[in-house]
């Protein structure tokens, strides 16, 4: 029996209505049985529902950002279906559930929660449309709902996947079905054991894709990119990039770790632990080769710039003359693990511990409240984290330029400054 292939097409592939129809004409010929599709939130939703969510937290009115959210998706569905088309009263349901769901009651402390439930909707509405679109096309697929095979706990906003469970799901609920359709699925959401809707961690769909082809012991994961490929630095932020066509999963990991946006930093280890090929490809030339990410033995070693913007560098400060020890640093990463918060950077001075972390909602004043009476904690926000990997001196001073750098910290093989504009 032929392998699952895994396909995932992020927002950027289905932000508008010939986005959908060039989705559609990849799949003309590729189309099969033991096919999943997995599509995120279309252009920017996701940015939107949060930025309701904002409005609604500080108790403003979102009414007018929820109306321009409706009129963007049934814009597009005008422009791909005839008008009496069954998606305008499903589109409606949708918008009407969601309304419902944004009248709730949110707080601080419900927040990750209601989060997760708020934002689902863009999968939830973009894989409606597009698998209605890709049925009248006469490209048949089976819709089915994410939350019904992939398991996770109840860690709202970063869920976390219960292997087992989603491994047993996709394989007596998908599997048979996988036989006779392909499958079209939202990335990014899962369900907790009570089963209310959980995320896992912005741009997650990646990691979707990822976790599906491993509890299916999929052939390959293709995710379609607005880039040729992987490149050596983000082509919207530097010139003369230069396209991986393989790549090692260790060498995509590390890109990741350190933010290379193209690719979920989660997705790797699972593929990489079933040996699964990982291709990223162009969905404005699906034809061309792209990146393929697979067991690769000989390292690389071209320069990769790689920046993580919204960075927060956090010192804490000893207080009482001693120096910085063993039991300083602990206490520092307890309190980051509770707010679930990664250190980005670490650097250790005798008397200060320095991090970066990503900016995040309330967790900086969570984490300054936890550890004011210990240390003396100064803050600097609106920072880009910027890593070369394989550096060559000569190309770090460029990099610094018409910027002040606050950390810096450099390995044989890694590169690191948080900067800020001067
Ligand atoms: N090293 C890199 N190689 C290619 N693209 C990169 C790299 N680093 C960042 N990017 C950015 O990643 C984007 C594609 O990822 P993303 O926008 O998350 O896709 P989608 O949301 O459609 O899945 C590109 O448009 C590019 O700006
Ligand atoms: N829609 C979610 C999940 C996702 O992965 O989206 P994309 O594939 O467009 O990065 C987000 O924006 O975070």
């Amino acid at each position: 029996m032929a392998k699952t292939v895994i396909y995932k097409f992020g927002g950027a592939s289905v932000k508008d209505a010939d986005s959908v129809r060039n989705l559609a004409e990849i799949l003309r010929n590729r189309l099969r049985k033991n096919l999943i599709i997995v599509v995120s939130a279309m252009g920017k939703t996701t940015n939107s529902l949060e930025s309701i969510l904002a409005l609604k937290l500080e108790g403003k009115d979102y009414y007018e950002n929820s109306a321009i959210l409706k009129d963007y998706h049934l814009r597009l569905c005008r422009e791909l279906f005839p008008r009496d088309h069954a998606i305008f009263p499903k589109l409606e349901n949708l918008f009407v559930q969601l309304e419902n769901d944004l009248e709730k009651v949110l707080t601080p402390q419900n927040y990750d929660e209601f989060y997760d439930r708020i934002v689902s909707f863009g999968e939830l509405v973009s894989t409606r449309i597009v698998a209605e679109f890709l049925c009248l096309q006469g490209l048949i697929v089976l819709w089915q709902d994410a939350r019904e095979v992939i398991y996770t706990n109840s860690d709202f906003r970063f869920a976390k996947i219960d292997w087992t469970k989603t491994r047993k799901s996709c394989q007596e609920k998908w599997k048979p079905l996988l036989e006779n359709f392909p499958i079209l699925t939202q990335g990014f959401i899962g369900s907790d054991p009570r089963g209310r809707t959980t995320t896992l961690g912005r741009e997650g769909s990646d990691f979707t894709a990822a976790i599906l082809a491993t509890c299916l012991d999929a052939g390959s994961v293709t995710i379609w990119k607005d880039v040729p490929g992987v490149l050596n630095a983000d082509p919207k932020l530097f010139l003369n990039t230069k396209k991986f066509d393989e790549l090692s999963y260790r060498e995509a990991a590390e890109m990741t770790y350190f933010g290379a946006s193209v690719i979920h930093p989660k997705t790797i280890k699972p593929l990489a632990n079933a040996s699964i090929p990982l291709f990223v490809k162009s969905f404005l030339d699906p034809e061309a080769t792209g990146t393929i990410i697979h067991e690769l033995a000989v390292p690389h070693q071209v320069p990769t710039i790689v920046l993580k913007k919204d960075q927060v560098l956090v010192s804490f400060k000893v207080t009482d003359f001693t120096f910085i020890e063993e039991k300083h640093i602990h206490r520092v990463y307890e309190q980051l693990q509770k707010l679930k918060l990664r250190v980005n950077m670490l650097q250790l001075s005798a008397i200060s511990i320095s991090i970066v972390i990503d900016t995040q909602l309330f967790k900086l004043d969570e984490l300054i409240a936890m550890l004011r009476d210990e240390f003396e904690i100064r803050y600097n926000e609106g920072l880009e984290l910027l890593t070369i990997l394989h550096q060559r001196v000569e190309e770090i001073p460029p990099m610094l330029e018409g910027y002040e750098a606050l950390l810096e910290q450099a390995s044989r093989n890694t590169f690191q400054a948080v900067r800020r504009k001067i």
